[in-house]
């Protein structure tokens, strides 16, 4: 195969420019998510720096060599950045620029202007470690992130492993045959592989920047604002899922339905903070209360729901037990007395539906409320 490499340099010129201003309107809509401004920076640099390093031997050698390769120093840099920047920590300079300053000076070197081997050498070192320093960033936070990092990481692997493999070969053969021939030679390789490799981050990065919007987005939409807990719709999802799961496993599910007493009254006589305050209190109890697989929830304004799976009637009137007296305790050192009543049904009355769960776990709550209230009751026909 034969590619012509003029016709690449301005292939990768065009395309690193177009996408540079696509990804510069894409972070400018997306309220200035930083990661996609750098990423932007990034390909406009490396467009700049291949559209430079391409006037070499058009009466601009000096220039091409020094501003080109800096360019892309700082194209690299500032990819390094973007990472960095996605996993939430700060911008460096020094560190984006150092590779660029530290080609600037050498420059200023006469021998490794006439070098084309220590040039090669230094661009492609520079490139491995920017490379690796790129990908240190996401393996480092590989745990705190939710979203998939394993593409842009074998990307970035690949991209190192291809600029050793050339510095490898650089080591063994007369450096006019990785320069040489122009049409077939290396540099023309050298060149398709960081063009793809940058289109490559770059769309990756936008995956991983979406896909991160999108799980936040979805942890609001099931969250309960004010109690920091689940929503109705983040326990109607999570315990459908769990009650699909105890059926396929032939194992019981119990609902406990709370209701927080004269929510009204209280509301009225101590304020609405103050209510507020008896909800979140109450949110944090039950979250702290159930176990790890157990789902709780607010689903109404002060009535809360948790399914507590493989457990059966007895273990729940436990742990319903433990959450009302644990209620009287809420707000001490205030005026405010909290109680809640409970209703309890399993899936050995409702079966595995969650609305009829729902149901009679609302008819033994009705009958705590009768009985008095600051009690709780089992559903029975
Ligand atoms: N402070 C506060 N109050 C809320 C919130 N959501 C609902 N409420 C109030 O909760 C109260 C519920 O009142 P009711 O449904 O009459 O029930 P109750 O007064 O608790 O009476 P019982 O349930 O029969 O013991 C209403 O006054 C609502 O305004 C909230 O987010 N914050």
């Amino acid at each position: 195969m034969s590619l012509h490499l003029p016709t690449l340099f301005l292939l990768n010129v065009y395309v690193l420019t177009l996408l540079g201003c696509l990804m510069l309107h894409v972070w400018w809509r997306s309220d200035g998510e930083s990661t996609l401004g750098c990423s932007a920076g990034t390909l406009l640099l490396a467009g700049l720096g291949v559209l430079v390093v391409g006037l070499r031997g058009r009466g601009m050698d000096t220039l091409s060599i020094m501003l080109g390769h800096m360019l892309l120093q700082l194209a690299s840099g500032l990819g390094w950045a973007t990472m960095r920047v996605f996993v939430g920590r700060r911008l460096w300079w020094p560190g984006i620029a150092g590779g660029a300053l530290l080609w600037a000076l050498l420059c200023q070197w006469p021998y490794f202007m006439s070098t084309v081997s220590l040039r090669l050498t230094v661009a492609t070192l520079l490139t491995i470690l920017y490379t690796l320093l790129t990908a240190g960033e996401l393996w480092g936070a590989r745990r705190l992130l939710e979203v998939a990092i394993g593409p842009v990481l074998a990307l970035l692997l690949a991209h190192a492993l291809f600029c050793s493999g050339l510095l490898l070969l650089s080591g063994r053969h007369d450096i006019d045959w990785i320069w040489g021939g122009l049409d077939d030679g290396f540099l023309t390789w050298r060149l398709l592989e960081a063009f793809l490799f940058i289109i490559g981050m770059a769309f990756a990065t936008l995956a991983m920047v979406r896909e991160r919007a999108e799980l936040r987005y979805r942890a609001v939409a099931y969250r309960d604002p004010l109690t920091d807990i689940g929503n109705r719709r983040a326990f109607t999802a999570g315990s459908e899922a769990l009650l699909v799961r105890c059926a396929a496993e032939g194992r019981p599910a119990t609902l406990l339905l709370c209701d927080l007493d004269h929510f009204k009254r209280l509301n009225d006589t101590h304020g609405h903070a103050m209510g507020d305050a008896a909800l979140i209190a109450f949110g944090r109890l039950l979250a702290l209360g159930i176990r790890q697989q157990d789902i709780c929830g607010r689903i109404g304004g002060e009535e809360f729901a948790c399914l507590l799976p493989g457990a059966d009637e007895m273990a729940a009137l436990q742990v319903a037990e433990r959450i009302r007296r644990a209620c009287s305790e809420l707000l001490l050192g205030t005026e405010v007395r909290v109680s809640v009543s409970i209703g309890i049904a399993s899936t050995a009355q409702a079966g595995y539906e969650l609305s009829r769960l729902l149901a009679l776990g609302d008819q033994a709550l009705y009958r705590a409320k009768a009985k008095g209230r600051n009690r709780v009751e089992r559903f029975t026909d």
